[in-house]
């Protein structure tokens, strides 16, 4: 057989392959995912898992008539190779060129937008309403991870579905993994499932026995709805569901596409939403991801043929690292430490400290909420709670934050990670509105530190308070500072003078800092002498400090990798307002009132004016518009 998916420029090349051909097919798909994955980094045994049912779900609908929803988004690269997009997906996640997740802008076959968990049933069940009361007709199919099963908008979206009894279809692709092994009891459950006989079967075998039960009267009657009601819960699979006014199917080989197609099928006819439970393998097809799922969940570029990530060079720790060893050292000391991931050990660097204290220690499932409220209980019995969770993931949290911690004042300290620009996730995964969801919250302390010593130092400090606490660090690398085996207490809301200079002032938040410092070197060059203060405290901002630089340059340049829109940056000019200094002039350099595409993260500080160059030539630029000094 000749190569096949050179052939496939859109779904409808599909309608005529026979079983064999998508067979075929789906290995061709395999060498494509992990050839480019290697090359550029990306959400390999996610895909590796769904390339069967991708096949069966655009042979059996009609995309984009029919829509398909993914959940989170990561996993929808085969669905993007299969609609047009195949050509193009050499520049996977690349700047300029396709995303790694569904993005409507990017194809009419992407229905909706995703990159955050568990929101796929709620848009699917949107969609198939307004088809409903626009008396349209087309299948409306959602696709949601067991991992992403965990997070609560996903039953808010069950239990609103099951009441209106729409037509949509869910698909559970149930492979025991979150990102690690999946946790909690719904896993619990479809674990239990996973042995159990298919539903169809047991049915049938109910239907058998109460056939049997000799008709008279009523009471049998009733008699034998309460035996088939007991049995079915016993036997049945699904059940759950089931009651939540599902009809289940399932479970299902989920790399059997014969079988897939024919549970398709089937669905089509029924009334009211159904739930399709399929079994699958994460990484399927590919050794190395198929023994290490984890890893190869989302993997930078790899050698394909030994599975080894390929370092780009000697780098310094990363941030996680460092807060990962500093976490476990002030456990140590503090019996009372306890610490809360949302599905994410490995990636928040909790993983060390779950095994050194699993007692101590709680993933919760993708259930960012909950984190937090949690640890808002645990704070009022005088626990102290770390919470880690990805900035962009925070966001779900906001009124967690705001009404169970700090309106109550409680010490629960977050540690966001993945703050600022996170690079080939892009839109969805850039951490870049913390700034600005938290400065706004009162009893809120918020820091960022300039390197990985300050962080270790945050944390040791962040302990001592009894406020709430955000501190929030970038994706990769420290700067590489020799690390400190103590920690120093920092004196709250005090910034740090790094650099004196006459003309003007670099004000800059954590991961700003270098930069600045280099963007002063390169200023000086040019005969400009600029100061570079380390903030620190976005929350509550150095207020002397800044007084004293309005007197002493009375030009202030804000830096920060965040938004500008109610950032750092605002923050000062807020305090500069509420001082009556109105002669400083003030520069803000951020992030625009967009959402900032993917791509390297390095490029697009780069692009965005926030590399040591950039903030040079931006400000060079004011003080030769406004002039230097006061
Ligand atoms: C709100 C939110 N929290 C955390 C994540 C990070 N995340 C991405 S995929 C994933 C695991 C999803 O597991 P599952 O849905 O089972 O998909 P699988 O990768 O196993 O196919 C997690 C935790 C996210 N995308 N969104
Ligand atoms: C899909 C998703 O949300 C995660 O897999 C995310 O891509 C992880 O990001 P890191 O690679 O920064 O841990
Ligand atoms: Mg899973």
């Amino acid at each position: 057989m000749s190569n096949l998916l050179q052939n496939i420029h859109s779904p409808q090349d599909l309608k005529n392959l026979s079983f064999a051909q998508l067979e075929k097919l789906a290995g061709e798909i395999r060498e494509l995912l992990i050839h480019t994955v290697a090359a550029n980094g990306g959400h390999l045994a996610p895909n590796l898992g769904v390339v069967e049912l991708t096949l069966a779900l655009h042979k059996m609908f009609d995309s984009p008539n029919d829509k398909f929803v993914w959940d989170v988004g990561h996993q929808a690269y085969v669905h993007k190779i299969l609609t047009g997009r195949r050509e193009n997906f050499g520049t996977l996640r690349t700047a300029g060129g396709i995303c790694g997740f569904p993005k409507r802008c990017e194809s009419v076959h992407d229905a909706f937008g995703a990159g955050h968990s568990s929101t796929s049933i709620s848009s699917a069940l949107g969609i198939a309403i307004a088809r409903d009361m626009t008396g349209a007709k087309y299948n409306v199919v959602a696709i949601i991870g067991d991992g992403s099963l965990t997070g609560g908008q996903a039953y808010e979206a069950l239990n609103h579905a099951g009441h209106l009894g729409t037509n949509l279809t869910v698909i559970l692709n149930d492979n025991e993994m979150s990102i690690a092994k999946n946790v909690g009891a719904m896993s619990e459950y479809l674990a239990k499932m996973r042995t159990a006989p298919t539903y169809s079967k047991v049915k049938h075998d109910i239907e058998y026995l109460l056939r049997r039960i000799p008709a008279i009267g009523d009471s049998v009657a009733n008699t034998a709805e309460r035996v088939k009601d007991s049995l079915k819960y016993l036997l049945v699979p699904g059940v759950l569901f089931e009651e939540l006014g599902f009809t289940y199917f399932g479970p299902i080989d989920g790399h059997n596409i014969p079988s897939i197609l024919e549970v398709l099928d089937k669905t089509k006819s029924v009334k009211g939403p159904v739930l399709i439970h399929l079994l699958t393998q994460k990484g399927k097809g590919y050794l190395p991801a198929e023994r290490n799922a984890d890893k190869f969940h989302g993997v930078g570029p790899f050698c394909v043929e030994t599975g080894e990530v390929i370092k780009k060079s000697v780098e310094p720790p990363s941030y996680t690292q460092v807060f990962s060893e500093a976490i476990i050292k002030l456990a140590e000391r503090n019996p009372d430490l306890v610490a809360i991931t949302a599905a994410m050990p490995e990636g928040t660097g909790l993983k060390k400290f779950s095994v050194k204290f699993p007692k101590r220690f709680f993933d919760v499932g993708i259930a960012e909420q909950h984190a937090v409220t949690l640890a808002a209980g645990m704070a009022t019995q005088g626990k102290r709670p770390v919470v880690v969770i990805y900035s962009t993931f925070l966001q779900r949290a906001y009124d967690q934050i705001l009404h169970d911690v700090c309106l109550q004042n409680l010490p629960v300290i977050f540690m966001l990670d993945r703050a600022g620009i996170v690079g080939e996730d892009g839109a969805t995964h850039h951490g870049v509105f913390d700034y600005s969801f938290l400065r706004h919250i009162p009893n809120m302390v918020i820091m960022a530190p300039k390197d990985e010593n300050e962080l270790q130092n945050m944390l040791f400090t962040a302990i001592s308070l009894n406020t709430p606490v955000a501190i929030r660090y970038p994706r990769g690398s420290g700067v590489g500072v020799a690390l400190k085996t103590d920690f120093t207490r920092l004196e709250v809301g005090k910034a740090e003078q790094l650099v004196e200079g006459k003309d003007l002032v670099l004000l800059a938040a954590g991961s700003m800092v270098e930069p600045c410092r280099s963007a002063a070197a390169f200023l000086k060059e040019k005969g400009i002498a600029a100061g570079v203060v380390n903030t620190r405290f976005i929350k509550p901002l150095d207020g002397q400090l800044i007084r004293q630089l309005a007197r002493d340059n009375g030009v202030i340049v804000t830096v920060e990798d965040n938004v500008l829109t109610g950032g750092f940056g605002s923050a000062v000019l807020e305090y500069i307002n509420s001082q009556h200094l109105n002669w400083v002039k003030v520069l803000r350099l951020g992030l625009p009132d967009k959402f900032i595409e993917h791509g390297q993260r390095g490029y697009l500080l780069e692009q965005y004016g926030l590399d040591a160059e950039g903030i040079a030539a931006s400000v060079e630029q004011f003080i030769r518009q406004f002039g230097a000094g006061k």
